[in-house]
């Protein structure tokens, strides 16, 4: 069996944005890649590039030069409407804003990343109870996201993020609207399916708790990305 390729490869990546007359290089010929199972934190000043970063991964935006690849896939090969479909079956978002549907109860806004690639049904029911029982929200499947705290919509955005079982998790400040205690709560539970899933997850935040438990942690500066030595 021939080993599966990394979750994230990007070779010699740049990415310019018009400004005018000018050209402004955000990123400048920025290689990575990244494996199942690993945890990893992207740090860097506000405008340094981190969300440009995220765009490419998930085919939201297009390289200027270079090549990204996705479970294998290069995006630049596919048409946008492969993209779209990569995006929905191979990877998770989770963002700062927790961005749940508001007229959907929170089983059914687990469910939909499932129904989204075409697999609802009676296992993929059995698989949200399984995961509100593990962030913890088993009794509150019912509920409309306006009836949950901030920590709990996360949890459950969490949740959603993993539904459907992607090799990458993409996450963009996904404690910065919690508290510390709620924070480590949802980081805890992106350990765990990290884990338990061997999800490659690639987080961009400030929270020193992440940072500390992060198998890798990569900076974006001046278009560079380099990735720091861990202890
Ligand atoms: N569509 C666009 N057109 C022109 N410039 C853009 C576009 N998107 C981003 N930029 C510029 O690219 C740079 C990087 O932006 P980006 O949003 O990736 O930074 P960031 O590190 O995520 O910042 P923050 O932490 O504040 O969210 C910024 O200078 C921004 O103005």
């Amino acid at each position: 069996m021939s080993p599966s390729p990394p979750v994230v490869e990007l070779n010699d990546v740049s990415k310019s944005y018009a400004e005018g007359d000018a050209v402004r290089e955000v990123l400048a010929g920025t290689s990575l890649t990244l494996h199942a199972g690993e945890f990893v934190v992207l740090l860097g000043r506000s405008g340094s590039g981190k969300s440009t970063l995220l765009n490419l991964i998930s085919g939201i935006d297009q390289p200027s030069r270079g090549t990204v690849r996705v479970a294998g896939q290069e995006l630049g090969a596919l048409s946008e409407h492969g993209r779209t479909l990569l995006r929905r079956e191979r990877i998770g978002f989770i963002f700062q804003a927790f961005n749940l549907l508001p007229t959907l109860t929170v089983e059914e806004n687990i469910l939909l990343p499932l129904e989204l690639t075409g697999r609802a049904g009676p296992a993929s029911r059995e698989r949200v109870r399984e995961l509100l029982d593990t962030v913890g929200l088993g009794n509150r499947a019912a509920s409309f996201p306006d009836r949950l705290s901030g920590g709990e919509q996360q949890r459950v955005a969490v949740a959603r993020a993993l539904a459907h079982a992607p090799p990458l998790l993409l996450a963009d400040e996904p404690t910065g609207n919690l508290d510390e205690a709620t924070g480590k709560r949802v980081l805890d539970l992106l350990e765990e399916f990290t884990r338990r899933e061997r999800v490659c997850a690639l987080i961009v935040t400030h929270d020193p708790g992440m940072v500390a438990r992060a198998h890798r942690v990569l900076r974006l500066e001046a278009g560079r990305l380099r990735e720091e030595a861990r202890p």
